[in-house]
Order: structure tokens, then sequence, then C-alpha cells
């Protein structure tokens, strides 16, 4: 158990596309991307354990900027708009694509972005795009396997089987299970130098 809980008291800080009105460089910013609907806003939800801080629905394409909160020790979530289907029109989902690409090459103090990856579906092919995307960038990527309530026992042992080759994390934002876990990681690399 964490003694103090830095990541808990977190605050809303703004909701922007635009480089120009993103918040100062400072801290740590901990990111979270995927396909639309995976369940991003939800699990920032349950981290900061803020009930509907982050807006959630059940139509993909609900988040649509990029959020950004504050929590305490300099530790920063970005809450991104999702890729892949969303029922809003394409060319707004390459607008709001073009602002997370900009902001994911160029922000220094980017500290790992979470791809989330809803565990009852296959990886998707824009999944590994982005992983390759971000690796030949060098910002550092770590997967996110969620919503892992929905999913009986031997759908885990595929998820855990994967999970030894890529070191993912499993989580459900309903129950909270693995949110203990996302949450020391986090506090952990929060005192690691940024590595881009
Ligand atoms: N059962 C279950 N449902 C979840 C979980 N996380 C999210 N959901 C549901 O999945 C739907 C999408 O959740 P969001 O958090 O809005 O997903 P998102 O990735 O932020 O979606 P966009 O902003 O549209 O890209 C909602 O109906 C949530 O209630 C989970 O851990 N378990
Ligand atoms: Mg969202």
């Amino acid at each position: 158990m964490l003694r103090s809980n830095p990541v808990l008291e977190c605050q809303f800080l703004r909701s922007v596309l635009f480089s120009k009105d993103w918040p100062e460089i400072s801290g740590k910013e901990f990111v979270f991307w995927g396909k639309s609907n995976v369940g991003k806003s939800s699990l920032l939800n349950a981290l900061m354990q803020k009930k509907g801080f982050a807006k959630v629905s059940k139509t993909p394409g609900r988040t649509q900027s990029i959020n950004f909160y504050q929590a305490q020790k300099g530790i920063r979530y970005v809450d991104l708009p999702g890729y892949g289907y969303a029922c809003v029109p394409k060319n707004l989902q390459n607008i709001w694509h073009q602002h997370v690409v900009d902001y994911l090459l160029t922000r220094s103090n980017l500290c790992v972005v979470f791809l989330l990856i809803d565990s009852r579906r296959d990886v998707h092919f824009q999944d590994l795009q982005v992983i390759d995307f971000l690796q030949r960038s060098f910002v550092p990527v770590k997967c996110i396997y969620t919503k892992i309530d929905r999913i009986i026992s031997a759908q885990r042992k595929i998820l855990s089987l994967k999970e030894s080759k890529t070191d993912c994390f499993e989580v459900s934002a309903t129950t909270r299970e693995g949110v203990l876990e996302l949450r020391s990681y986090i506090l952990n690399h929060s005192f690691q130098k940024t590595s881009l």
C-alpha cells in the first residue's frame, strides 16, 4: 500500500486541442490512448476515484479533445480522443488525430503512453500500427487490457500468455481490479527521468 496517495487528489486542468492551449510543461504526463470506447476515460475516473470526472459514454467518440488532469507530486493524466470507429464525422476525427500526434511527438514531459486494448477483442491492426509508431518515435508505451470483468477465466489465461511477451496491465474500471497496481506503477515512474 502507498503511504500517501498523490495520484488520488486530482483536479481538471483543461480540455483543448491546439498546442497553444496546452498547459505549460510541468511534472510528468501519463497518457491514456487506444481505440474509441476501450475505456480510457473510465479507467482515469477509477484511478482518480472521481466518478464522472472524465466524461464516459457507451457511444464511441465521446472524448473529443486532449484532457489534462493534475494530480499531486507533479503527476498529470492526459485523456486522449480514441482512434478507429467513432460516431463522429471522419474529418473531425482526422483533426483530433493530427493534434494528438503533434502532442505525442513534441511533449517533452510525456512519461508513458498507456495503450488500452479491450480484453474481449483481438488486438486490432491499428493498435499494432500505433505501438510501432510510438516505438519508432521513442515514445515509451505500455499496454493495458481493459474491461477484464467482462471476460471469463479461460480468456484471462490467454491474456496472461500475451502478457508474458508484452508486459501488459489488466484492469477493470468497474471492479477496480488492477487499478492499484497501475497507480503504483505511475507513482514509481513519476520519479524517474523522462526518457524522451
Ligand atoms: N464492464 C466494463 N465496462 C467498462 C469498463 N470500462 C469502461 N466501460 C464501459 O465502456 C464504455 C466506454 O467507456 P469510456 O471510458 O467512455 O471509453 P473511452 O475509451 O474513453 O471512449 P472514447 O472517449 O469514446 O474514445 C462505457 O459504456 C463504459 O461504462 C470496465 O472496466 N468494465
Ligand atoms: Mg473517453
